[in-house]
């Protein structure tokens, strides 16, 4: 299976932060979601794949390609979306079209003014005077205008409204629908992975702590809910995190397995959300 991103031993260093040994793979024809609290490195690992800040050590592959050697030819091929107003202010839709689109060689005006339509943005009003969300359908609009193979985004749905979201989501589902195509995104919205991510990468202190389907997270990661009296030293090494309480603990495993030989029926096992993996995990140090 072909990796369309590839960082491998990538680190970078601001002071008070670090992103560490970076080892990221983002499959070809799969949606990624990239997970991760305020903070944790999200958009500094995009900006190190789209080339914005060089990586201090490591490497960084586009479809197999360097930038240092090949930087036009891959953002020929990556529609790139993120939180924050992408143009000059006081342009319009129509000046975007002209600047941009003579950059892409594959730029498709009917499908521009298409997404324009479908986004209900108007062509000759200034972007400034566009609300947070027109302003992330104009930066999805020219980033999806150019056939791009890659799309990648920076929190694509905050500020976006419920119903757009959804919209939003089921038009990244109809663009996969050719095969070829990936998308790696990050967001806090979790419940908007369930619906259309393959795979999660979720980066905590700017480590990654895994990559996986969602199903090998369904499988791997679970709630765990029982007495207290059942904790000690030794069964407490099957939870990642516990948190206690006078009716009893909630705790979250990664070893379903050892739950189940060390607590059988006395406990009650339930999926865990995305939400609840990331939560326990913030806590996970003192208990490993
Ligand atoms: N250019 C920079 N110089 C110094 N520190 C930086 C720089 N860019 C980012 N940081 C720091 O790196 C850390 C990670 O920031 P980053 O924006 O990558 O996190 P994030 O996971 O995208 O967070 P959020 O979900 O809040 O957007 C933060 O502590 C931030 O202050």
């Amino acid at each position: 299976m072909e990796n369309v991103v590839e960082l491998k031993g990538v680190a970078k260093n601001f002071k008070g932060f670090s992103v560490n040994n970076m080892n990221l793979q983002v499959k070809q024809g799969f949606v990624t979601g990239f997970i991760g609290a305020n903070g944790a490195g999200k958009s500094t690992t995009i900006k190190m794949i789209m080339n914005l800040l060089k990586p201090d050590v490591g490497e960084v592959k586009i479809f197999g390609l360097d930038y240092a050697t090949h930087e036009k030819a891959i953002k020929e091929r990556i529609g790139f979306v993120y939180d924050g107003n992408v143009f000059f202010e006081g342009l319009n839709l129509k000046d975007i079209k002209r600047i941009v689109g003579p950059a892409y060689k594959k730029w498709d005006d009917a499908l521009f003014y298409q997404y324009v339509e479908q986004f209900k943005l108007p062509l000759n009003k200034a972007i400034k005077t566009f609300s947070k969300g027109m302003q992330m359908k104009a930066s999805l609009a020219v980033a999806l205008s150019h056939h791009a193979e890659l799309i990648i985004m920076d929190e694509p749905t905050a500020g976006l409204d419920p119903i757009f979201r959804r919209e939003l989501l089921d038009l990244l589902q109809e663009l996969m629908l050719d095969g070829s195509r990936t998308i790696f995104f990050s967001t806090h919205i979790t419940t908007d992975l369930d619906r259309i991510a393959d795979y999660i990468a979720f980066i905590q202190n700017g480590e990654l702590v895994f990559t996986q389907s969602i199903h090998e997270v369904a499988e791997t990661y679970a709630l765990v809910k029982g007495g207290m009296d059942l904790l000690d030293r030794d069964t407490e090494k099957a939870f990642v995190h516990v948190h206690p309480a006078p009716t009893g603990f909630e705790a979250l495993t990664d070893n379903i397995k050892a739950v189940n030989t060390i607590f059988g029926d006395s406990v009650v096992i339930e999926r865990a959300s995305l939400e609840e993996i990331m939560y326990y995990m913030k806590g996970r140090k003192s208990y490993v």
